[in-house]
């Protein structure tokens, strides 16, 4: 059986990777127990998995038995001396090992605190393992340490992600509903509606908000204004206090907040300042500086991140989330939105590499998990497919979205970007009923919600000036 961990600081010992005794004995005294309680196994599976099983005959009976309750079978000692080989573990046959257990099992009481402590065990096994690779990468001098780093921060992460406890998996309805009941009477009693508001009232009004754990998918042609949507909303949600981190695959930092000044600056008063001027910087007048200066002062203590890493893969995104809300709350402020500019930049996993319509279903359905992991709302931004540019009418459909089914699928909600302008200035000769047309979309922004998981589908007309980064309600 396997030796005891020991190890000083700095150091990696060579046998890391096996159970302390008291990760053995915990295994022991679990299986003891499931051998004459199966429903055991059913109670420690949200805690332990059997990869975090330590011992390898040990995880070979836990799978047994875990396979037989998933066929919504039972077991014994004497079945499942049927079901695994008889190995040899050395002076003592698997059979008779499995007696040893039976005979040795004192109480079930203590089921969870085993499966716990094997869970610990496991977690301070992979630690070690990401250890082993650290030291193991700066005693090769190969590789850059930003690139170790990384990928221990990943390694890192998923001990964290998979850690239990982070929420109730399972729920009684009628708890459930005692919790809707609360919420209605919160909100009735003048209290905010949970996750973050678009800060635009017809589209909060059609939607309620950005929900905790739903994925929205807002989609558009290139250039309809799905990055001026995108920061639109963050700046909107973060300054209604609700923690925004814009992962911009695209933009630089510096050309966001170009924008999200110009958002901020903005006056309907005519005095237009651009986003492009602000970049250009040379023709601004004392004026508009002073507007720059009154819009930054308005960022300050917003909580508003932009992460401006491009190649980001969906497992970098979700570390550096959950860093990000780690350090919001530390701050006193709560992560409510994530969004993603854009989906098609999220680098691949190399599981499906080259299948795109995989690659696609595995990005969306990972946003989702982090949407709900996190308890906040995703906002990924998608490119449409170019078949639009060929439909005599270019508003948005479900099945424009490009690559895979599974945005549809995984999406709770997917908002169709459309500006006609776009398409009526770009026109080579137009009628006059065209004319008058462009004259009326020219500060227009249609939002079709095209799928909606828990309300209408419809559209939303919506106030946009693109060169100034606004979009807005629209006056009366
Ligand atoms: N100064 C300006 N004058 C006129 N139009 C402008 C100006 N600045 C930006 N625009 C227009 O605003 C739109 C920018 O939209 P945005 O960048 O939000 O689009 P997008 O959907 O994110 O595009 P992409 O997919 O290409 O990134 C473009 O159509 C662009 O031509």
């Amino acid at each position: 059986m396997a030796a005891e961990v020991r190890g000083t600081p700095g150091e990696v010992p060579l046998n890391a990777h096996l159970p302390s005794s008291d990760g053995l004995q915990a295994e022991q005294a679990l299986l003891g127990a499931a051998l004459h309680h199966p429903a055991v196994i059913d109670q420690v599976r949200g805690i332990i998995a059997a990869g975090d099983i330590g011992e390898p005959v040990h995880r070979l009976l836990f799978q047994a038995m875990a396979r037989k309750r998933d066929e919504g079978g039972t077991f014994d000692a004497p079945l499942l001396r049927m079901l695994v080989e008889d190995l040899d573990l050395g002076g003592l046959t698997v059979g008779e090992y499995i007696g040893r257990l039976h005979a040795s099992a004192t109480t079930i009481g203590h089921a969870v605190e085993y499966a716990k402590e094997i869970r610990r065990q496991a977690d301070r096994r992979r630690l070690w393992g990401v250890a082993h690779d650290i030291k193991w990468a700066l005693d090769t001098p190969v590789g850059r340490p930003a690139d170790v780093a990384a990928s221990a921060i990943e390694m890192l992460d998923e001990i964290v992600a998979s850690a239990p406890g982070a929420g109730p998996r399972c729920v009684n309805v009628a708890e459930a509903a005692d919790q809707v009941l609360a919420e209605i009477g919160r909100i009735r009693g003048g209290g905010k509606r949970a996750g973050a508001p678009y800060g635009m009232p017809s589209l909060d009004r059609m939607t309620l908000g950005m929900k905790p754990g739903e994925l929205i998918i807002a989609a558009g042609r290139p250039g309809m204004g799905k990055s001026t949507f995108g920061i639109a909303v963050g700046l909107n949600t973060s300054e209604r206090n609700a923690g925004t981190y814009y992962v911009s695959l695209e933009m630089e930092a510096q050309q966001l907040t170009e924008r999200a000044l110009a958002a901020l600056a903005f006056d309907d008063l005519g005095n237009v300042l651009t986003y492009r001027t602000i970049g250009e910087a040379v023709n601004l007048t004392d004026k508009d500086l002073w507007r720059l200066q009154k819009a930054r002062d308005r960022l300050k203590g917003v909580p508003l991140s932009i992460e401006q890493q491009p190649g980001l893969t969906l497992s970098q995104i979700g570390a550096r989330a959950r860093q990000r809300q780690a350090r919001m709350e530390r701050e006193g402020k709560h992560l409510r939105l994530i969004i993603v500019d854009h989906l098609g930049l999220v680098r691949p996993s190399t599981r499906y590499s080259g299948n795109r319509v995989q690659e696609v279903s595995e990005i969306t359905a990972g946003l989702k998990v982090l949407a709900k992991e996190l308890g906040v709302a995703v906002m990924a931004l998608c490119q449409l497919s170019r078949g639009i540019e060929s439909r005599e009418d270019k508003r948005p459909t479900l099945s424009d979205l490009r690559d895979s089914g599974s945005i549809e699928q995984d999406a709770d909600l997917v908002l169709g970007l459309y500006r006609e302008a776009y398409y009526l200035e770009r026109k080579l000769s137009r009628t006059d009923e065209e004319d008058e047309r462009l004259l009326n979309a020219q500060q227009e922004l249609v939002v079709e919600i095209l799928k909606q998981r828990q309300g209408p589908t419809g559209s939303v007309r919506l106030f946009c000036s693109a060169p100034c980064n606004v979009v807005a309600e629209k006056r009366a």
